[in-house]
């Protein structure tokens, strides 16, 4: 067994020498789906074949790629994506070598059955409900206190852990924070209240096992815009990652005590449909600068930020609003913050070997959409993102004790 974040070795022996074989992965998720990917491969003269060493000769992926069997894994339903609900039990990832470049037809030579954890040895985790505030915190297993995070995702609401549970297991105690679509939440997002993130990051801050001054944010798309609006309006914040957010209000008014950020209108005319016939919203939303309005005050911020961007994202202009939210905190004598680009990234980036999300449904368009990316570069992305962003927060919420 083996937390989802981390590299796998595989190897296989006793083949026949320069023996091909391909070898094939499967996994099924929570709901029954099966994802899965194969590639092919030659044994080496002595009948050995390590993935750390051995190119992949095509399949599901090609060229040296220790990960490929896992994060090209691709639904055999369309448009679904991997997500991992129940962070207490494992994804089981069944690894199996046939003899020749079939992956359909080939005998089977070998099979593995593989845990993927997302709870590390002894991450605890606790079920929050605490005023309005519901959620779950994710405590490391070494004695605290630990530096805390708030982790968003985005639209579709409801309480994603995966991502907080994984970070426990880095020496964070992670709050994974429902916002709406969840127990008595709101089960729409019409309006965002900036009060009930602040009772969440009070929470957070006072708790015991929670070392200040200051907490991290983490989001990533609707969650990144509403964390930059935490960042704006709330105190406490010391540090925060972004990942493909906003630097506008989209979809809702954002309010905080008698202030309030109206959504950018949406511009239905510029959604284009690709030649597969899924949506492309990339130009959908008016610009920020247009309507200014719809800016969150970042400049009011103290908090030290950093962006991570796809730069494929076609669910919104990532990119352009990292430098936009970039400008303004300088334009304001602000510290410039740290940007970090991924080519050929698309909007999901995940923890490292999610498969790609390249299309599916949003709920906010209410029908399949493109969020971009290419499965190689993606997947590359999302390790160095992973490390980027617990690098940035150890060194910013003090390191791990
Ligand atoms: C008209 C306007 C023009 C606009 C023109 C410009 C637009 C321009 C917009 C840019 C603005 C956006 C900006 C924010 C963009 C983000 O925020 S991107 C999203 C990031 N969000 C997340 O990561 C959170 C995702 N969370 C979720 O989606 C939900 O919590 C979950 C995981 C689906 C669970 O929710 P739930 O309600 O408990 O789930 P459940 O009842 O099982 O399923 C709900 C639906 O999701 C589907 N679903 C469930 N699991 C999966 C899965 N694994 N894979 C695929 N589908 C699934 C189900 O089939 C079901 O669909 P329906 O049957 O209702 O059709």
């Amino acid at each position: 067994m083996s937390c989802w974040d981390e590299p796998l070795s595989i190897s296989v022996r006793g083949m026949a020498p320069e023996q091909p074989v391909t070898l094939r992965t499967a996994l099924r998720d929570e709901t029954g789906k099966l994802f899965r990917a194969h590639a092919r491969y030659r044994a080496d003269p002595h009948g050995e074949l390590d993935l750390a060493r051995a190119p992949a000769l095509g399949g599901s992926f090609a060229g040296l790629e220790p990960m490929g069997l896992l994060w090209a894994m691709e639904p055999d339903r369309p448009f679904w994506r991997l997500i991992k609900r129940d962070v207490q039990t494992p994804f089981v990832v069944e690894l199996e070598v046939l003899d020749g470049h079939e992956p359909d037809d080939g005998r089977l030579l070998a099979r593995a059955v593989h845990e993927r954890h997302f709870m590390a040895p002894g991450v605890r985790r606790v079920p929050v409900r605490e005023g309005r505030v519901r959620a779950t915190l994710f405590l490391p297993p070494e004695p605290g206190p630990y530096p805390g995070i708030v982790d968003l995702f985005g639209v579709g609401g409801g309480l994603l852990e995966y991502r907080a549970s994984l970070l426990a297991g880095k020496g964070f105690a992670v709050l994974a924070l429902a916002y709406y679509n969840y127990d008595d939440l709101p089960k729409n997002m019409d309006a965002m209240r900036m009060e009930y993130f602040e009772e969440a990051v009070n929470y957070l801050l006072s708790h015991p096992e929670v070392k200040g001054p200051g907490i991290g944010l983490l989001g990533i798309s609707k969650g990144g815009e509403l964390g930059l609006a935490m960042a704006s309006f709330l105190k406490g914040i010391k540090a925060a990652v972004f990942i493909n957010g906003s630097v506008a209000a989209v979809g809702n008014t954002i309010y905080y005590k008698d202030e309030t950020i109206p959504p950018v209108s949406f511009l239905r005319d510029r959604i284009k449909v690709t030649k597969d016939g899924l949506l492309d919203v990339v130009e959908g939303l008016q610009s920020p600068l247009v309507e200014t309005k719809s800016v969150i005050p970042v400049e009011r911020s103290d908090t030290i930020f950093l962006f991570l961007v796809g730069q494929d994202d076609h669910n919104w202009k990532s990119e352009f609003y990292a430098n936009e939210i970039s400008k303004r905190l300088q334009a304001h004598g602000k510290e410039k913050p740290q940007i970090i680009c991924y080519p050929e990234a698309g909007h999901y980036i995940e923890p490292p070997y999610f498969p790609l999300y390249k299309a599916g449904m949003h709920v906010l368009v209410g029908t399949n959409i493109i969020f971009g990316g290419e499965p190689k570069p993606h997947a590359m992305a999302q390790v160095d993102a992973w490390q980027q962003l617990q690098t940035f927060f150890h060194k910013h919420l003090g390191s791990k004790n």
